[in-house]
C-alpha cells in the first residue's frame, strides 16, 4: 500500500491492475449503460459531420444569395443540421442519465468491497495495523470510483480519440498548416495536465491521514453514529471548542495542502488556455485572410473551420487528459486492489466440532502488532470443561488480550493455545462456532428486540418463548414485555417511535444474545455487569448456574462479588497470572487478589 509517496507501479503491474479493474468495471456498469457508451463510438462522428453540413450549408445560401442553388438544397442540409445537433444533444442526455445509473452502482460495489474487507481481514489490521482505517476511507473516497470507472474512462478515450481523427482529417483536408499549428499549441495543456494529475495523488496521499482525522473529529462533534452517547460529555465537559478547534486546524492543514496543487495549477492552466484562444483567434484571422484573398473558397469554409478548430482544441484537450487520467489513475487503484489483498483470516472450509472444550494455554508470549513491549508473558493455563472462572486484576494487566487470543482474534507470537486439543489459529471457524462473546464493546443493532437477540443462531427458531426463556435468565424478560411491541418492538435511535433503551437494558440484551447461540459450549463474558444497576446485578448472580448452565464459562470483573459463585480465581498482572485458585484459597493466601477484595469491601462498607 503506497503512502506519502507517490509509488512507481512496473509494466507488468499496470497491466494486471488494468485487467482487474476491466472486469470489476464491466460488472459494474449495468448492461444498458455499456450499450449507451457502445452508442457512443459512432456518435463521436457526430462533431466532425456537423462541421461538414455547417461549411456545406453555409456554401449552398451563400449560392442561393447569388441565385446558384436551389431553395431545397439548403433546406436539406439545414434539416440534417437540425437531425446532427438533436442527436447529440439526446445522446449526451441518455449519457447523463446512465452515469448517475453508474454513479449509484459504483457506490454500492465501493461500499461493498469495504465491507468485505472489514469483515474478512486479519484483526490485527482493524484494530493495531497503522493508517488501516485511513487507507480504507481514502480508498473508499478515491480508489473505488477509478476501479469502478475505469471502463467507462477508456470508452471515453476512444470516443475522443474517434473525433479527434476525424475532425482532423476534416482539418487536414481544409489547411495543413492550420491543423499543425493547433495540434502544437494544445501540447503544453496536455502536459500540464499530466504534471497535475502526479501532483494531486502526492497531496492526497500525503494529506490522507489529516482527511480522515478531519471527517472523525467532525463526526464526535456533530454526534455521528456512535459519538451520539458522547454528546453529555462533549457539553459538560465544556469539550466542544476543544473538538471544533482540532477539526478546524486539521481540516485547514488538509485544504492548504490540497490548495497548493489547485494555486499552481489554476495559474498554469490559465497560461495554457490564453494560448490556445490565441491560436484559435489567430487561425480564424488566416482562414479570413485566404477566403479575402481567393472568394472561391467559400464562406463554409470560414465555418468549418471555425466549429473544427473549436472541436479541435476541445478534443484534443479531453484526449489526452483522459488518457493522462487514465494513467494517473493507476496508484488510486494499486491502493485499493492492495486493501482488498490484505491478508484475509483463514476460515477452514469444515469447521470440526469441538466435543470437550477444555482450553489450555502453554507459555503463551503477546506482543500487539506495533507495541514495543509484550503484553502476555507466558502465560500457561489449563481451564476444564464446564469450570467456571472468573480473571482479575487491574487496569491494562492483559485480561481483555487473553480473551481475544482464546477467541482467535490475535495468534500468540510463542507458545500454543487450543480448544479441545485443536490449534486456535488453524481452527478459528470451529473455535467461533464453540464460543459464545460478550465483549465490553457490544453491539446495539437497530432492529426488532427480537431480531437482536435471534441474530446470534440463524439456525434458532425465534419464537416468543425461545426469546423469553433466555430472557428471563437474566430478567431481560421485562424489558420485552414493557415494550408496546413486545419482542417485536423496534429499539434503536432510528427505530420508528426513538425508541431507546438504557444502557444496563442494551448490555441484559446483548447476555441473551449470547445465551441464544444453541451449539456454544464455552462462554465468554467481558465485563458482563458494567453497566447493570446493583439489583440486576445480584439478579444474575443468583441465576448465575441457570444462565450459563453447563459451559465453560470465563468472566472479566472488576466486581469481586462475582468471584464467590465461580470454581476458580485467575489473577493476572502485567501480563502473567500471578494468583490461581478459589475464592476461599486466594483469601488463605493472603496475596493480590485478597489485597483487592478487601479494599473493595472496605468500600461497600
Ligand atoms: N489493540 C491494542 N493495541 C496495542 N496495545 C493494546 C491494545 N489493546 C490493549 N493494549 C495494551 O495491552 C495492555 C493490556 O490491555 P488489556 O485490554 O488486555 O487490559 P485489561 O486487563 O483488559 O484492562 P481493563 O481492566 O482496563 O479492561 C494495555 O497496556 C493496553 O495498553
Amino acid at each position: 500500500m503506497s503512502s506519502s509517496s507517490h509509488p512507481r507501479v512496473g509494466f507488468r503491474e499496470t497491466l494486471g491492475i488494468i485487467k482487474r479493474a476491466f472486469s470489476i468495471s464491466i460488472r459494474t456498469k449495468g448492461k444498458a449503460s455499456m450499450l449507451v457508451s457502445i452508442l457512443g463510438f459512432p456518435a463521436a462522428l457526430l462533431p466532425a459531420a456537423i462541421a461538414l453540413l455547417l461549411r456545406s450549408f453555409t456554401d449552398s445560401i451563400q449560392s442561393l444569395t447569388q441565385g446558384r442553388a436551389e431553395i431545397r438544397q439548403s433546406f436539406m442540409l439545414l434539416g440534417l443540421l437540425i437531425l446532427s445537433y438533436l442527436v447529440q444533444t439526446l445522446y449526451a442526455q441518455a449519457q447523463l442519465y446512465f452515469s448517475e445509473r453508474d454513479t449509484f452502482n459504483t457506490q454500492r460495489f465501493i461500499k461493498e468491497a469495504i465491507i468485505d474487507c472489514t469483515s474478512h481481514v486479519e484483526y490485527k489490521y482493524i484494530e493495531n495495523e497503522s493508517d488501516f482505517r485511513e487507507k480504507l476511507l481514502f480508498s473508499e473516497q478515491f480508489g473505488g470510483i477509478r476501479v469502478a470507472g475505469s471502463i467507462q474512462q477508456v470508452i471515453l478515450c476512444v470516443q475522443y480519440l474517434i473525433s479527434f481523427l476525424s475532425i482532423s482529417f476534416i482539418l487536414i483536408e481544409a489547411n495543413t498548416v492550420l491543423f499543425l499549428i493547433l495540434l502544437a499549441t494544445s501540447i503544453p495543456a496536455v502536459i500540464l495536465s499530466i504534471m497535475q494529475k502526479d501532483d494531486e495523488y502526492k497531496s492526497k496521499t500525503k494529506g490522507m491521514k489529516d482527511g480522515a482525522m478531519s471527517v472523525h473529529l467532525f463526526y464526535i462533534a456533530a454526534g455521528a453514529n456512535e459519538h451520539c452517547r458522547s454528546m453529555g460529555d462533549l457539553r459538560f465537559n465544556n469539550i466542544f471548542p476543544w473538538v471544533k478547534e482540532k477539526w478546524k486546524a486539521v481540516s485547514e492543514r488538509y485544504l492548504r495542502e490540497k490548495q497548493t496543487v489547485t494555486k499552481k495549477y489554476v495559474l498554469y492552466n490559465s497560461i495554457a488556455d490564453l494560448l490556445r484562444n490565441g491560436v484559435y483567434i489567430a487561425v480564424m484571422l488566416i482562414i479570413v485572410r485566404s477566403i479575402y484573398a481567393d472568394p472561391a473558397l467559400g464562406l463554409g469554409l470560414f465555418a468549418l473551420v471555425y466549429t473544427a478548430a473549436g472541436q479541435m482544441q476541445t478534443i484534443t484537450a479531453k484526449l489526452f487528459t483522459g488518457a493522462a487520467r487514465f494513467f494517473g489513475d493507476i496508484p488510486y487503484m494499486k491502493d485499493f486492489f492492495d486493501l482488498q489483498d490484505t491478508a484475509a483470516e483463514k476460515l477452514e472450509n469444515r469447521p470440526v466440532t469441538i466435543d470437550e472444550p477444555d482450553i489450555v494455554f502453554e507459555n503463551v508470549h503477546f506482543t500487539y502488532p506495533n507495541s514495543p513491549e509484550e503484553t502476555l508473558r507466558g502465560i500457561t493455563v489449563t481451564i476444564r470443561k464446564g469450570e467456571k472462572v472468573a480473571i482479575v486484576g487491574r487496569n491494562g494487566s492483559g485480561k481483555s488480550t487473553f480473551i481475544a487470543l482464546l477467541c482467535g482474534l490475535y495468534k500468540p507470537d510463542t507458545g500454543s493455545i487450543t480448544i479441545g486439543g485443536r490449534n486456535a489459529a488453524d481452527h478459528l471457524r470451529a473455535i467461533r462456532n464453540t464460543l459464545s462473546v460478550v465483549f465490553q464493546n457490544f453491539g446495539r443493532y437497530e432492529t426488532t428486540i427480537r431480531e437482536n437477540i435471534a441474530i446470534s443462531d440463524s439456525s434458532r427458531a425465534a419464537s416468543d418463548e425461545a426469546i423469553l426463556s433466555e430472557a428471563r435468565k437474566i430478567g431481560a424478560d421485562r424489558i420485552i414485555s414493557a415494550q408496546p411491541g413486545g419482542p417485536d418492538e423496534e429499539v434503536g435511535r432510528f427505530s420508528k417511535t426513538g425508541n431507546n433503551l438504557s444502557g444496563g437494558q442494551w448490555q441484559k440484551i446483548a447476555l441473551t444474545r449470547a445465551m441464544f447461540r444453541s451449539g456454544a459450549k464455552i462462554m465468554i463474558l467481558d465485563e458482563p455487569t458494567s453497566a447493570l444497576d446493583p439489583m440486576a446485578e445480584a439478579e444474575l448472580y443468583r441465576n448465575f448456574a441457570e444462565f450459563t448452565e453447563d459451559k465453560t464459562t470465563i468472566l472479566i470483573s472488576h466486581r469481586l462479588g462475582i468471584t464467590g459463585i465461580v470454581d476458580r480465581v485467575l489473577v493476572f498482572e502485567d501480563g502473567r497470572i500471578i494468583e490461581d485458585g478459589s475464592h476461599a484459597e486466594l483469601m488463605t493466601l493472603g496475596g493480590v487478589y485478597k489485597k483487592m477484595y478487601e479494599v473493595q469491601l472496605q468500600n461497600y462498607r
